[in-house]
């Protein structure tokens, strides 16, 4: 069965070569905006050519695909760049249950990019006038008010300590627990200023914006170009010191940590896993190394290789989506735990979010440091943190972590 779409007539895709549009976000003419940006390039886009919400289930990623395929062999291209991110794209955004419905990609009207020295903008369908000419600044939120999400902080330190003994009496390796925040602001909240702010705050990382899901992760789940793929494994987490010399002993605390190299590896060697029967060679480092960022240091191993056969990104995905970084080692039994301690949806949260191109090129992160946008009331938001929970964890530790990871988005918000 394919999933439940409106079938829209072949798209015809022009791309054109374009100067330097400075910065991204500042391009998008309104909230309902579309983003990856890492380091300062990468592509936006607005309205919408085709769209889809995938239900759950083990084969949403072949849905997806094929969904794409037909969309994209039947398009009319005219794309003289042929660059990754050229030609007609689809955004997506899945949930991180693979049961839970609500996983969505979106092939948008406009897209305009910037990567390597050149700029492009892609119009879908007919041309709708020059929609560079029509940004309108966008409003900061104000009048924000906080409140715990599913679990209160005492609540979810008891939902950690719980894990810790199943992890110590089971056969459970390792477990990501995670928990809510929710804000309300005065207005509806502009995803625009969230991007604008995460791009300039955290460069390095990965700012998506994806119907109503935004952030700024430093996760790499998957970047595809040709037959070369990249990821950015990370798992083991200290907040930031308060001067250079704390950030050096942090560093070194954690690179010598058992539990923390234990939380790690557990992801790294399923990453290895699951690449290794794709590609005909894959490098992943014997030991992590630091990822400093304005609010966290953590460890991480950045994986290479090449694949063996044609696979689009969306394939690599499939293969490799919960990784232990989101959900925990073995994969059933974490996520069976996850559902019952966690007591929430995670929603889009800790799900791959990212864009595939019509040759199957694409970049996919996994979605932390995140909020989403209330589809029924913009002006509320959910933001979510999580933590890798091994034997030795200690829930006021992974408490003091989880806030840390809430700051980007906090920040985000509050200006
Ligand atoms: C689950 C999250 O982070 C994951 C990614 C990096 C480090 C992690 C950790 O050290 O616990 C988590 O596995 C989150 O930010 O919500």
């Amino acid at each position: 069965m394919k999933p439940a779409v409106d079938s829209p007539p072949p798209l015809t895709v022009r791309t054109v070569p374009v100067p330097d549009p400075g910065d991204l976000p500042a391009r998008l003419p309104h909230p309902d905006a579309l983003a990856w940006i890492h380091h300062g390039e990468g592509i936006v886009a607005w309205g919408q050519a085709a769209r889809t919400t995938i239900p759950g289930g083990p084969d949403r990623f072949t849905r997806a695909r094929a969904w794409l395929d037909d969309l994209f062999t039947t398009a009319h291209i005219d794309d003289p760049l042929g660059l990754p991110g050229t030609g007609p794209v689809a955004f997506g955004s899945f949930t991180f249950d693979p049961a839970a419905p609500g996983s969505v990609l979106i092939v948008p009207r406009h897209i305009l990019g910037r990567r390597d020295g050149h700029a492009w903008l892609t119009t879908i369908g007919e041309p709708t006038g020059d929609p560079l000419t029509l940004a309108h600044p966008p409003t900061p939120p104000t009048g924000l008010r906080w409140s715990d999400g599913t679990l209160t902080a005492p609540a979810w330190q008891h939902a950690v300590a719980t894990a810790v003994q199943r992890i110590r009496h089971g056969r459970l390796g390792k477990t990501v627990l995670a928990r809510d925040l929710t804000v309300q602001a005065a207005q509806p909240i502009d995803p625009r200023v969230l991007l604008d702010r995460l791009t300039t705050r955290y460069p390095a990382c990965f700012t998506f914006a994806v119907d109503g899901l935004i952030g700024a992760t430093p996760e790499l789940l998957i970047r595809r170009t040709g037959d070369h793929i990249d990821s950015l494994v990370l798992a083991g987490t200290l907040p930031r010191g308060a001067t250079p010399a704390d950030d050096h002993a942090r560093a070194q605390r954690l690179l010598n940590s058992p539990k923390d190299r234990r939380e790690h590896a557990y992801a790294a060697d399923m990453v290895r896993d699951a690449l290794t029967p794709l590609c005909a060679d894959l490098h992943v480092p014997h030991q992590p190394e630091i990822l400093t960022l304005p609010n966290v240091i953590h460890l991480a191993s950045p994986v290479h290789g090449t694949l063996d056969k044609e696979r689009s990104v969306l394939d690599v995905l499939a293969a490799l989506h919960p990784t232990p970084a989101v959900c925990g080692t073995p994969t059933g039994p974490a996520l069976d735990l996850i559902r019952e301690l966690e007591a929430m949806d995670r929603g889009r949260y800790a799900g791959p979010v990212g864009w595939i191109d019509a040759t199957g090129d694409g970049e996919w992160g996994i979605a932390l440091r995140c909020a989403e946008l209330d589809p029924a009331d913009p002006t509320r938001a959910r933001l979510f943190a999580g933590c890798g929970i091994v034997a030795d964890s200690d829930p006021a530790a992974e408490l003091a972590e989880a806030q840390a990871k809430f700051r980007p988005m906090r920040e985000a918000l509050q200006g």
